[in-house]
This record gives C-alpha cells, sequence and structure tokens, in this order.
C-alpha cells in the first residue's frame, strides 16, 4: 500500500479543522502520522474553519445552540469533497455522524483528566468561600458546584490563551481545562490534574477523532487505520454510545470514562443535575476483547441504569429511548 517510487508524487490530502492553536496542533499530528504510515505517499494541507462555536461569545449561547457547533463547517465541507479528512476533538463530534461520514482514526489518547488553574487554591476544595470559578462548561460547573456550592461561576469561554488571560486578569480565581489540550500545547506545566474519579471528564475527552467520507479510497482509509491505538478506540465507542443513549438535552451536565481495570474494561457515567445538586453514577465492565457491538451495549446499559434511577428528577429522561 505504500509508494515508495520517488518518480511517483506523493498524493495531497485537505485536512480540514479548526483554527485554535490547539486544533492546528492535533491536525499537524495527524499530517505527520499520515506522512509516515504512508512513506510519504500522502502530503496532508491543513484547512483551518471558523466554525460557528468559534463565533458565539457566551457560554449561554453555546449551550442553548444545539449539537455540532464546532464540526458543522468542516461537516459540510467533507460532504461536498473540499476536504479529504476533518480532524477533531472527539468531545466536540456530536454522539451520531453525518450521514455518509465515518471514523476513519482514532490515535492513542492523551491525558484524560481536568486540570485545575488558580493563584489562590491548589485544588477546588481549596479555594476561599465564595471563590469565582470561571467555566463556559455545564459538566465542570455542575462538578464543583456539587464540591462547593458556594462558589460563584462566572462565564469563561475562548480558546486555552483566553482563558488563562481571564485568570490572569482576575476575572476569576481558578478554572479547569482539559490536561489534553495542554498537554499538546506543551502547557500542561500550568494546571494541576484532577485525578479521575474526583472529576469525571466529558465523554471522548483527549481522544481526537479523524473523520473521512465513507466513499474515501480504501488504501487511504488502510493507512489512516494504522494510526489508531485499540484502547483510545474502545473508549471513543463505549464513551460515545453512553453519550448517545443519554443524548436528551446538550443542557444537561454529562461525564464518563472507560477505565482499565486490569484485565477488564470498566465504564463509569455520571450525570447531574444543572447546578450540581444532584448527581448519578452508574458503571459496568466487559472484557478488553470485546467487539464494537459489545462496547456499544456496554455504553448503552450504563446509561440505562442513570436513567432509571434519575428519570424522577430529571424530567428530560422521561421519554422511551
Ligand atoms: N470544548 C473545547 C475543547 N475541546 C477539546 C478540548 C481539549 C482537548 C480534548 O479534550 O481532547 C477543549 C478544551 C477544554 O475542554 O479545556
Amino acid at each position: 500500500m505504500t509508494n515508495t517510487d520517488p518518480t511517483k508524487g506523493a498524493r495531497r490530502l485537505r485536512l480540514g479543522t479548526r483554527g485554535s492553536p490547539l486544533a492546528l496542533a492535533q491536525a499537524n499530528q495527524i499530517a505527520d502520522g499520515i506522512r509516515a504510515a504512508s512513506a510519504g505517499a500522502y502530503e496532508c494541507e491543513i484547512v483551518a474553519f471558523t466554525t460557528t462555536g468559534d463565533k458565539l461569545t457566551t457560554e449561554r449561547l453555546i449551550n442553548s445552540g444545539g449539537k455540532g457547533l464546532f464540526t458543522r463547517e468542516l461537516d459540510d465541507a467533507l460532504s461536498r469533497g473540499e476536504l479529504d479528512l476533518a480532524v477533531h476533538s472527539l468531545k466536540d463530534v456530536p454522539s451520531v455522524l453525518p450521514a455518509g461520514q465515518v471514523f476513519a482514526a482514532f490515535p492513542a489518547r492523551e491525558d484524560p483528566r481536568d486540570g485545575f488553574l488558580s493563584h489562590k487554591a491548589k485544588s477546588i476544595r481549596e479555594l476561599p468561600e465564595g471563590a469565582k470559578l470561571g467555566t463556559a462548561s455545564l459538566r465542570r460547573e455542575a462538578q464543583a458546584l456539587a464540591l462547593r456550592p458556594d462558589l460563584e461561576v462566572v462565564t469563561f469561554r475562548g480558546n486555552v490563551a483566553t482563558r488563562m488571560r481571564k485568570l490572569e486578569e482576575g476575572q476569576a480565581d481558578a478554572t479547569f481545562l482539559a490536561m489534553a489540550g495542554l498537554t499538546r500545547l506543551g502547557m500542561a506545566d500550568v494546571a494541576t490534574p484532577i485525578p479521575l474519579e474526583d472529576m469525571l471528564p466529558a465523554a471522548a475527552q483527549g481522544i481526537i477523532g479523524v473523520v473521512a467520507r465513507d466513499d474515501a479510497d480504501t488504501e487511504l482509509l488502510e493507512i489512516l487505520g494504522t494510526l489508531t491505538h485499540g484502547p483510545s478506540r474502545a473508549a471513543a465507542i463505549a464513551e460515545r454510545a453512553f453519550l448517545e443513549k443519554l443524548d436528551g438535552s446538550c443542557r444537561t451536565p454529562i461525564a464518563a470514562h472507560l477505565f482499565d481495570r486490569g484485565d477488564e474494561w470498566e465504564l463509569i457515567g455520571e450525570v447531574l443535575s444543572p447546578g450540581g445538586t444532584a448527581r448519578w453514577r452508574g458503571d459496568g465492565v466487559c472484557r478488553k476483547d470485546a467487539t464494537d457491538a459489545q462496547l456499544v451495549l456496554l455504553g448503552r446499559a450504563v446509561a440505562q441504569e442513570i436513567i432509571f434511577a434519575a428519570k424522577e428528577a430529571l424530567p428530560v429522561f422521561g421519554d422511551e429511548r
């Protein structure tokens, strides 16, 4: 499948992604991977997009704006054939891909933990009474308030650099950022990682998803397949199946993580009421050699457990699904 004949020019691929430094770093990683795995047969050109999500300026707009805000423009360009591949932070990708699109690679997951950033404390617990927490994430807001109901949550939007600047300016006393993003930008040391069990991350946090059209040529799909990391792919499938089953509302704080328990996978899922006054956890295990279908069933079963437990309190789960 490799083209080592120097007289034959490399085939050009257009890789679409968002314009943020993090998105560009991720796209470059994939471009390097494709070049190496194809022994130079493919060369990638990175095309940066501004998505609707990048243009919105307030947290509330994001939270009420529906799904795919960070992917729609890329989805459309991929469908139209203006791109060959789209590179996404998987946690920003809606749980169902647009028709005609497939995941072509799930490279090794980067640190999935959330990071805590503050000049006033080393952890959420140590923050002074009534401290301001900057976040645009309903999940992080609910998880932090579950622990510290006295905190005041303030809107914190923008890319990693913007949010760090807002913290420096004192617009908040603390904020959270995904360790994966910080690590990929070479800035992991600005944050204190929070143990996974203390703050369960968003489904697929730290995983990159590479999306192709389902009619992409087999040679390209084979090369992309070699970039896939099995355990990260298993996590992507189980965590996203959990999310899909729960996807009643984009206003519900949801977290999920597939843990490596030696000879088994354990999926822990969590749903909180907005504001963190109530929290439901579910969990389930499966064998490490589970098929994709079994990983999907695991995700759905953990979601179903939470739906049963939470449906009285959260009417959004009352519907049959
Ligand atoms: N919603 C924005 C977003 N999407 C992906 C990441 C980080 C990288 C990742 O989780 O893969 C971030 C920033 C953050 O949550 O701090």
